[in-house]
């Protein structure tokens, strides 16, 4: 049974990918009353539940985070992705309702709705207190043109404003092809006739709005924030707002919800919603489902094309990758238990077609794979990075322009503390994966079961010595691979049992003269 919990309102319409499957427990209820939190595999949230280091303590089995939104600020993703748990967002469902409420703000802040709204209804007449001016011909200066800010551009024109935008990721053919006029941030602040916000919430937009930048606007200059409270500091705005550079602004979301900056509530000029940016029927519908979606394929061991901490691949690409993938599993979990000292570096070169997927995937993949022998959490592609980088491990990832004979192949070289081992391997269509060199040695074997790795010098007798011993211990040999460098130097045997070999064996193995070194592998 998989066991989602619902911590937020979340429409049960958008669940039903997930109600309509088999064997998933679906549980709506806020973390803060639930007492059996670690029962739960997957856990939904939109902005109100914190998803902190703390939580995820409490939730050993949790192995998605579902945000039914597109800001993940609520979610500790650098935990997230340090325990191996996969976070994923609905980019794009609440799109088109947070621009259509940042321009229901604009309209209203400028021509005073909710303050003349609140005149009538308190039985005054006062029309010559509320004249406002048209947004026709105004500079509209967006910060962020992402998806949220791209649909606000489209609405602002098709009201005869001009676009201004500053987004440091912005091209000019992309700005060009939408209508807008692309600016640095500086001259958008001088420029512009109202100016909103549609970032994220980062180190870098952290108060981008500020006593220093808010200086440099117009005169009489009107501030909108839909994005996340902090883009705009609270207290520069109250000063600009006392002195009367700012003539108004509107917001939707605050640095602490619900607000806790009185002050700035109390200013005429300010309007506010209660972060309804998304609140829509559609919009809660499509974030639900879209999540709801990538849970179900998560839960069917496909590939989820939404994660905010794993590379993003479509099942289609996964398909492309999948054998490599499994390649890669089988190089690291063998050299991880052949070589058995600290790692320094891992590299994995690829060449051929393995070179034209995606191979960051692949390369975590393959780490995972090497640290799952070493460490007892969960590990996968989701933290694989982190870890090894945390214990010292560096990797690199190179591609090959070389032709070593093969459609594609896959080499990994891991420097240990004492010695360097390295492993080439290929994978081919409808045969499976073919382990095609150990250190140098040329070989061809199967990378898969219980196998027996054996280093030792070339000499007449030796497998005849290393059967009979098998053989006295009642051992079925399945298959025997075995490669040289040069006649008389060093050789190696691969062999594969039926069952996994016990420490007698391979002692009695270890005895032999002519034997240099034994290591009983399982894939
Ligand atoms: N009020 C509400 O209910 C909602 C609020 N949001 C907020 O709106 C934000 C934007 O959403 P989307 O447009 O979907 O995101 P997006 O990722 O499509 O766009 C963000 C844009 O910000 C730009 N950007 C990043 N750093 C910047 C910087 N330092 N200066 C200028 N531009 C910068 C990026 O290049 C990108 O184009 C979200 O991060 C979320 O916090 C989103 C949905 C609902
Ligand atoms: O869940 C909500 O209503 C908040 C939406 C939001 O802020 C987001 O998607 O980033």
């Amino acid at each position: 049974m998989f066991r989602v919990l619902v911590s937020d309102p979340i429409s049960r319409d958008g669940l039903e990918p997930l109600l309509e499957a088999n064997n998933i427990e679906i549980v709506q209820k806020n973390v803060s009353e639930e007492e059996n939190l670690a029962q739960y595999d997957a856990l939904f949230v939109r902005s109100a539940t914190k998803v902190t280091e703390e939580l995820m303590n409490q939730m050993p089995k949790l192995k998605i985070v579902a945000r039914a939104g597109v800001g993940v600020d609520n979610i500790d993703v650098d935990q997230a992705t340090r325990k191996g748990i996969i976070v994923i967002n609905a980019p794009d469902g609440n799109t088109i309702s947070t621009a259509e409420h940042t321009f229901a703000m604009i309209a209203s802040l400028v021509r005073h709705i909710p303050q003349a709204n609140m005149s009538v209804k308190n039985r005054e007449w006062k029309r010559s207190s509320f004249v406002g001016s048209e947004l026709h011909g105004k500079m509209l200066g967006i910060v962020g043109l992402g998806r949220i800010g791209t649909e606000l551009a489209r609405r602002a024109k098709a009201f005869g404003m001009r676009v201004a935008v500053f987004d440091p990721f912005l091209t000019k053919e992309r700005s060009e092809k939408i209508g807008v006029e692309k600016h640095d941030f500086e001259e958008l602040l001088t420029q512009a006739d109202i100016i909103t916000v549609h970032t994220p919430l980062t180190k870098e937009t952290k108060g981008l709005l500020n006593k220093e930048t808010i200086s440099k606007t117009k005169k009489g200059v009107y501030l909108v924030n839909c994005a996340r409270g902090g883009i705009i500091d609270e207290d520069a705005l109250c000063t600009y707002l006392e002195n009367g550079h700012v003539r108004g602004v509107a917001l939707d979301v605050f640095e602490v919800e619900p607000p806790e900056h009185t002050r700035l509530l109390e200013f005429e000029q300010v309007i506010a919603t209660p972060h309804l940016g998304a609140s829509t029927k559609e919009a809660q519908l499509n974030v639900a489902y879209q999540v709801s979606k990538e849970v179900l394929l998560f839960i069917q061991g496909k590939q989820v094309t939404t994660s905010i901490n794993l590379p993003a691949m479509s099942d289609e690409a996964y398909q492309k990758v999948a054998p490599y993938d499994s390649l890669a599993q089988k190089i690291g979990s063998f050299l991880s238990q052949y070589m058995n000292q600290p790692v320094q570096s891992i590299t994995i070169e690829y060449e051929g077609t393995a070179a034209e997927i995606e191979t960051a995937y692949v390369t975590k993949s393959m780490i995972a794979s090497f640290l799952k022998q070493r460490m007892d959490i969960n590990i996968n592609t989701v933290n694989a990075g982190v870890l090894a980088r945390e214990r010292g491990i560096q990797f690199i990832e190179k591609v090959s322009d070389q032709n070593s004979g093969y459609s594609n192949s896959m080499k990994v070289t891991i420097h240990g503390e004492q010695t360097t081992s390295e492993i080439k391997g290929t994978s081919i269509p409808h045969f499976g994966e073919r382990i095609v060199s150990v250190n140098g040695f040329s070989i061809d074997f199967h990378p898969s079961g219980h196998l027996l790795y054996i280093q030792h010098t070339d000499v007449p007798g030796v497998i005849g010595n290393v059967g009979r011993i098998l053989g006295n211990h009642s051992v079925n040999i399945a298959t025997m691979q075995v490669g040289r460098k040069e006649k008389g130097g060093e050789a190696i045997m691969m062999l594969s049992f039926d069952r996994p070999l016990d420490q007698p064996i391979l002692s009695a193995l270890t005895e032999l003269d002519e034997i240099v070194f034994v290591k009983a592998i399982e894939l």
